[in-house]
């Protein structure tokens, strides 16, 4: 372990890295990553690329890095803090490096305090404290990054019988719901053999699934694996991976290893498709494929389509006809829909969430950035969120689709009703006083709007009424599936 004891640094530079930044530096504290010191150089990082070699030839597949600003990297020693702004850890940064598109701290890593707020921190010990608590003989680890179904329990009982292994879970703490994976996991270990430990960790993706997968092996091993179970073939792994043995499903519902099962007596199982449509229709999984409560994890996992959060996202000018369709939209949904609305409205959200930002182009961003955010949390806990401001920049559009992308549904409405029908309806007298220069910046007469290329609906409320624009919308989501057809 190259983690030093703790230390507190009050003078030195703040930075609070993505969810994706953060993890790796959990993981450098905890001691899953043994041969690390902390963030790597760039002779590292290329001898990493390269060769899977850091350059004392120790194997190690995936670069750890951390991108920070320009200016941050300039300094000796920077203060890593968490999204809540406590501190994290502290990075001693002796060999910053810039490469063509960002800046990376490079140096050992160590805590910031004894008293770090991780997630679900209860359960995760660091790795040598994990190892040295497992039993004695060979350990079977696993990183799943799904519920355990019967058949792989069934693999994993088979292969623990065989190697004499006591099991090791490393639920992954990645995806909008993790904690949803690790109630799963736990929810599976009656039918996981005794002494089985599980310990979840923030192993995301570098982007490389063979370098991943091989990651997870030395993950695993720090924590104290001796084998890995993995479906891929995983070379110069530190700890033996061992395949998951060939499982049939017997005329009783049984698994049982495939050799054992005449051919003709084999029932088949659900294939991936199959299970995903299950999932998005709410259809229950038999009983055959995961046990009860795993099950009810599962699909609180993966909800059924018209259970899981969605953003509808109105844009478009002022007059458009935004915040009608988003109010309507509301109500239409209120009639047919168990789900909570959020209307995120321009004009209300201003003088609440976004009180004290203006119309200059940076205010307006932030303003739709945190529309954005909301939106993404309310989508995130399975509400659906209806925003009606008028968003003008296509680049705040992207991120706040994205954001809420990855935790639920984006429907983006241009309300693409002519500047000539927006200045004639002017309702807040707001065109007049534009055109007159006494409002500056105002979109469509002295401030832009980038009108959408990637918009899901568009709407022309001069040629179509509020009601057919509002079903427009409706058919839309139950076209794909979010809100359910009328019964
Ligand atoms: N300069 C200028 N430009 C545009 N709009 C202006 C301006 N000044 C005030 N208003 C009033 O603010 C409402 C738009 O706020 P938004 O938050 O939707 O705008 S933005 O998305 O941040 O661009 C907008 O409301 P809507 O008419 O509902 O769109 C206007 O009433
Ligand atoms: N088909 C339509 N859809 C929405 N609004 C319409 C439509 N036809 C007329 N309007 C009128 O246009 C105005 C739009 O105002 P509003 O909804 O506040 O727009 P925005 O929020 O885009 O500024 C309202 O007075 C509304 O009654």
């Amino acid at each position: 372990m190259h983690v030093s004891a703790n230390a507190t640094e009050s003078d030195c530079p703040v930075w609070v890295p993505d969810p994706a930044g953060l993890s790796d530096v959990e993981l450098l504290l905890d001691g899953a990553f043994p041969c690390l010191h902390g963030f790597l150089a760039a002779d590292e990082v290329e001898s990493v690329r390269n060769s899977g070699e850091l350059p004392d030839g120790t194997r190690w597949p995936v670069p750890i890095v951390l991108e920070v600003p320009d200016d941050l990297a300039r300094h000796e020693r920077v203060e890593l803090r968490d999204e809540e702004g406590a501190p994290v850890a502290v990075v001693d940064n002796v060999s910053p490096w810039w490469d063509g598109r960002a800046a990376h701290l490079a140096g050992p890593v160590r805590p910031a305090s004894a008293e770090r707020g991780r997630t679900l921190r209860t359960l995760r010990p660091p790795a040598p404290a994990v190892r040295a608590g497992l039993p004695p003989g060979p350990v079977l680890g696993l990183a799943p990054q799904r519920p355990l179904d019967r058949r792989r329990l069934a693999q994993i009982r088979h292969l623990c019988a065989e190697l004499g292994a006591t099991v090791l879970l490393l639920p992954r703490l990645t995806g909008p719901r993790p904690q949803a994976l690790v109630r799963a996991t736990f929810a599976a270990m009656a039918e996981l053999p005794g002494g089985t430990t599980v310990v979840p960790v923030p192993l995301r993706s570098h982007g490389d699934g063979k370098r991943d997968e091989l990651l997870a092996a030395h993950v695993a091993a720090a924590y104290g694996a001796t084998h890995l179970l993995s479906e891929q073939v995983v070379e110069h792994a530190p700890i033996p991976v061992v395949e998951p043995p060939e499982m049939a499903r017997d005329q009783a519902d049984r698994w049982r290893p495939a050799a054992d099962v005449p051919a003709a007596q084999r029932r088949r199982g659900l294939d991936e498709d199959e299970l995903s449509e299950r999932l998005a229709a709410g259809k229950e999984l038999p009983g055959w494929f995961a046990s009860e409560p795993v099950a009810r994890e599962w699909s609180r996992l993966s909800p059924p389509l018209h259970r899981r959060g969605f953003t509808v996202f109105f844009t478009g000018l002022s007059g458009a006809g935004k915040s009608t369709l988003a109010r309507e939209l509301r109500d239409e949904l209120a009639q047919c829909d168990a789900r909570e609305v959020t209307l995120l409205d321009g004009d209300v959200v201003r003088r609440s969430l976004c009180a004290g930002l203006g119309f200059s182009a940076e205010d307006r961003s932030r303003n739709v950035r945190r529309i954005g955010w909301v939106a993404a949390e309310v989508t995130r806990h399975g509400g659906v969120a209806i925003c009606a401001p008028i968003a003008p920049y296509g680049a705040d559009r992207a991120d706040v689709r994205a954001r809420v992308g990855e935790v639920g549904e984006f429907l983006l409405v241009h309300v693409a009703t002519p500047l000539r029908e927006c200045e004639r309806r002017d309702r807040k007298g707001l065109y007049a006083r534009a055109r007159s220069g006494d409002l500056p910046q105002f979109t469509g007469v002295s401030a832009p709007y980038e009108s959408p290329e990637d918009a899901d609906l568009v709407l022309d409320t001069s040629r179509l009424p509020v009601r057919d624009c509002v079903a427009q919308v409706l058919a839309l989501l139950r076209e794909r599936g979010w809100v359910r057809p009328w019964t």
